[in-house]
């Protein structure tokens, strides 16, 4: 089933993604000049978005409900190879474009995903909550995004299918643990109801937008505070 466009790896796109912004002097030590602003962000640099996770767990149904709205149920067809879709996302009234690769999960195509891994800013790792072996394969994922990616890359881990509740095989307290360990944020999402979908994304939107114009006199974002700030302002449970 041919889901979406493919085209070569992105490369010309990103050839100032991230530039390392020096101060020009600092305060505290006397220099008085006031710090300089920091730069603007780019509104054309392209982030590329890549989702990973053994096959099934939802990875295209993720990214069609981030992009179109909509759930399409009906028998499980699996990615073929590797394609991506554009999107663009606003954060504090900035345009945020991601493209967002949507990889095959079967072995067999393992090798050519790796390929994609090196210049990918960002890596949404999906496990579904009703499978216990695609939790437990979790680490595997991660040990080949440690040596194929970027170590700066931004990771984020998904627990997917909560709405599928009565099948659920983990926990969501398994899902933060892990992510703990990891040091990276966690949600569990539904495909299916978009549940955390939108929120996903624009987390990991923020922060790629947040590292590329970081400057050294201004706070890091923190993609987990944001996340559970988020959470806060919910009225309801929909978060985790
Ligand atoms: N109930 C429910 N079903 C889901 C959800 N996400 C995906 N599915 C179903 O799970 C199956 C696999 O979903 P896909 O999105 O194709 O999975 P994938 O990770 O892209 O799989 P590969 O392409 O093989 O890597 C499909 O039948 C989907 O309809 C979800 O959040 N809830």
């Amino acid at each position: 089933m041919e889901r979406m466009e493919s085209m070569e790896p992105l490369s010309a796109f990103y050839t100032t993604a991230y530039p390392e912004i020096q101060p020009e002097s600092g305060y505290g030590s006397g220099d008085k000049t006031p710090p300089a602003p920091a730069p603007a962000y780019d509104q054309e640099l392209v982030h590329k978005t890549i989702l990973v996770g053994d096959s099934g767990v939802g990875k295209t149904s993720l990214l069609v409900q981030f992009d179109q709205g909509k759930f399409i149920p009906g028998s499980f067809s699996a990615t073929v190879g590797i394609g991506f879709t554009n999107k663009v996302v606003t954060v504090d009234n900035l345009k945020v474009k991601l493209q967002i690769w949507d990889t095959a999960g079967q072995e067999r195509f393992r090798s050519v995903t790796h390929a994609y891994y090196r210049d990918a800013h960002a890596l949404l790792l999906l496990y579904d909550i009703t499978s216990k072996s695609s939790f437990d394969n979790i680490r595997a994922w991660l040990t080949e995004i440690h040596e194929y990616a970027q170590s700066d890359v931004v990771i984020m881990l998904l627990g997917n299918k909560t709405d599928m509740a009565g099948e659920r095989a983990i926990r969501r307290e398994e899902g933060e643990r892990l992510a703990r360990e990891y040091s990276v944020p966690f949600m569990e999402t539904s495909a299916k109801t978009g549940v955390n979908v939108e929120l996903a994304f624009t987390a990991v939107a923020k922060d790629l937008k947040s590292r590329a114009i970081q400057h050294p006199t201004e706070p890091k974002f923190k993609i987990h505070e944001y996340i559970e700030a988020q959470k806060e302002k919910s009225s309801c449970c929909s978060f985790f």
